[in-house]
């Protein structure tokens, strides 16, 4: 198995030295392991940052950090993720979104032509932008950012001289490649078959050279070679607290399948003991979302219980000295209809399988598996312990949309709790914030691989059929869910299906770790 770059011991005089020159009067939250205290002191000295490590390792945990750490400096920043729902575990929009890129379907000159005024005004005044998820940003889009602040900012340095503070894991999910386009300037190439799209190179970049074969990952860009990212590979597991457990994981994050990997998955095989469980349902992972939804309907539909439905609502809170167009106001909309992450719908019944969508406590987290035992007329003590404003606008959100029985879930960790509608914040840009409000619940039947990306799952089954055939980012993400293999049922995997792109293999072989 590879070994995993570890992190030189921090020469603590050094680095201390150069933190607090930075930033004297701010100290960092005890909460922080020692490397991810260790990475928030470089941060701060004004570096371009990639945070990275295996599944649990505490990026996102380390980021909601970083982002209290420049809201308390009143840095001007943006938060971004390669989709809504990962972008809504950190108070962010989706990159495009972030940055006002549309589809970002067009050479870079266009896209920076078809940007608002507005918009390229905002990146002007940016400090840094941060943005999770980074293995699904292509080459392509990471390179088009980089041209857009350098144009916007009219500055010829990496990203316009904003700090970059990425985080991610080049081990889990991919870009997402479509088409056929040039990386170094957006142009779209011929229509080819999705393995060579990686090939094409627009003529007039021809003169770029490139060392070795490309792949379609944002460190093979040439803005990543030029942002000089200094990257912290954090190792200590959170979530998984069995070593043996966590090793394997890490052999299936590599694609070695070793002895141990063979034990597991053949441990793993049997039908989970259900009674552990009690009236908690295992969740069925899939890598598409039409079998996930059609599994939750079909559960759904057998239940005898009244329905009760929970709506979607947002409000947009625009700075009050922002001047916000119409069409603004429209696009933005748009985006939070289409891409935040948080279903417009969430229809409960009794005896439904959900998961939480939120951190409740410590015990009741994003991921965390219950069941819907009945329904509860809601009354001003359920908001007792919510900020006053908070509790204004759910009891408002309840009152307006007619609603007056909230769901009681019963949690596999024995917790029984009344839960009601969440607010999730968004920064859309330093002047428009959006609050999402809906119901913390989904439908835990079965989810899609992709929506559990970021949840720590109690007990999970998958099936490996011939729809996770060549998707080894995947099948980690699905199996680094669960806490341990006890709660974790597979079928039908076949060695082969592991099969790790050798770049990423590579690129981390090749990565050193910052001290
Ligand atoms: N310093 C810490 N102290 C206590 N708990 C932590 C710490 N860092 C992370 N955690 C917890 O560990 C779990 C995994 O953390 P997190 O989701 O940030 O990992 P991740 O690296 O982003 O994982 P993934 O790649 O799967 O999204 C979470 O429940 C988080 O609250």
């Amino acid at each position: 198995m590879l070994e995993a770059a570890t992190i030189n011991a921090p020469n603590e005089a050094e680095t201390t030295n150069a933190y607090n020159e930075a930033v004297p009067e701010y100290s960092i939250p005890s909460g922080l392991s020692h490397e991810q205290a260790h990475a928030l002191k470089h941060l701060i000295t004004g570096h371009n940052i990639f945070f990275t490590g295996a599944a649990g390792t505490g990026k996102s945990f380390l980021l909601k950090e970083v982002i209290r750490y420049l809201q308390t400096m009143n840095k001007n920043h943006l938060i971004a993720a390669s989709t809504g729902i990962s972008a809504l575990h950190i108070g962010g929009v989706t990159l495009h979104s972030a940055i006002g890129i549309g589809f970002a379907n067009d050479t870079f000159e266009n896209i920076l032509h078809s940007m608002k005024r507005e918009k390229k005004t905002m990146l002007r005044k940016l400090d840094c932008l941060i943005l999770d998820e980074i293995s699904m940003i292509s080459d392509t889009l990471f390179n088009c950012i980089d041209y857009i602040f350098r144009a916007v900012r009219r500055r010829d340095e990496p990203f316009g001289g904003i700090q970059m503070i990425v985080s991610g894991d080049f081990f889990q999910l991919a870009p997402v490649i479509t088409k056929s386009t040039c990386p170094d300037c957006g142009l779209s190439g011929p229509v080819v078959s999705d393995n060579q799209t990686e090939d094409f190179i627009a003529d007039s970049c021809w003169e770029l050279i490139y060392p070795f074969h490309r792949s379609s990952y944002a460190f093979n860009s040439s803005a990543w070679a030029k942002g000089n990212f200094k990257m912290f590979d954090l190792v200590t597991n959170f979530r998984q607290e069995s070593g043996a457990f966590q090793n394997v994981l890490n052999s299936i994050r590599y694609g070695e399948i070793t002895p141990q990997v063979t034990n597991l998955l053949r441990r793993c095989s049997r039908p989970l003991d259900k009674s552990i469980f009690g009236s908690i349902a295992v969740t069925h992972l899939y890598p598409t979302r039409e079998k996930v939804s059609n599994h939750n309907f079909y559960e759904f539909n057998l239940l005898p219980g009244e329905c009760h439905t929970f709506n979607r609502s947002t409000e947009f809170q625009y700075d009050i000295n922002a001047i916000v167009y119409a069409n603004q106001q429209t696009a933005y909309k748009k985006y939070v209809e289409k891409s935040c992450g948080i279903e417009k719908e969430v229809q409960l019944k009794e005896d439904s399988q959900v998961v939480l969508l939120t951190n409740k406590t410590k015990d009741l987290v994003n991921g965390s598996r219950g069941v819907v035992i009945g329904f509860e007329e809601w009354s001003i003590l359920h908001l007792q312990g919510l900020k006053k404003e908070d509790q204004k606008r759910i009891a408002n959100y309840l009152s307006e949309n007619d609603i007056r029985y909230v769901p009681i879930v019963l949690f596999r960790n024995g917790q029984q709790m009344v839960v009601l509608p969440n607010i999730w914040t968004m920064q859309v840009s330093s002047q428009l914030q959006v609050l999402v409000i809906q119901m913390p619940l989904s439908l835990a039947w079965a989810l899609t691989t992709h929506k559990s990306q970021g949840m720590t799952l109690d007990c999970l089954k998958v099936d490996f059929d011939q729809t996770w055939r060549n998707a080894a980012g995947l099948i980690y993400v699905g199996l680094s869910r669960v806490k341990s293999e006890d709660g974790l049922e597979i079928k039908g995997f076949r060695d082969d299906m592991v099969c790790v792109d050798p770049k990423v293999k590579e690129f981390y072989q090749k990565m050193s770790s910052c001290d």
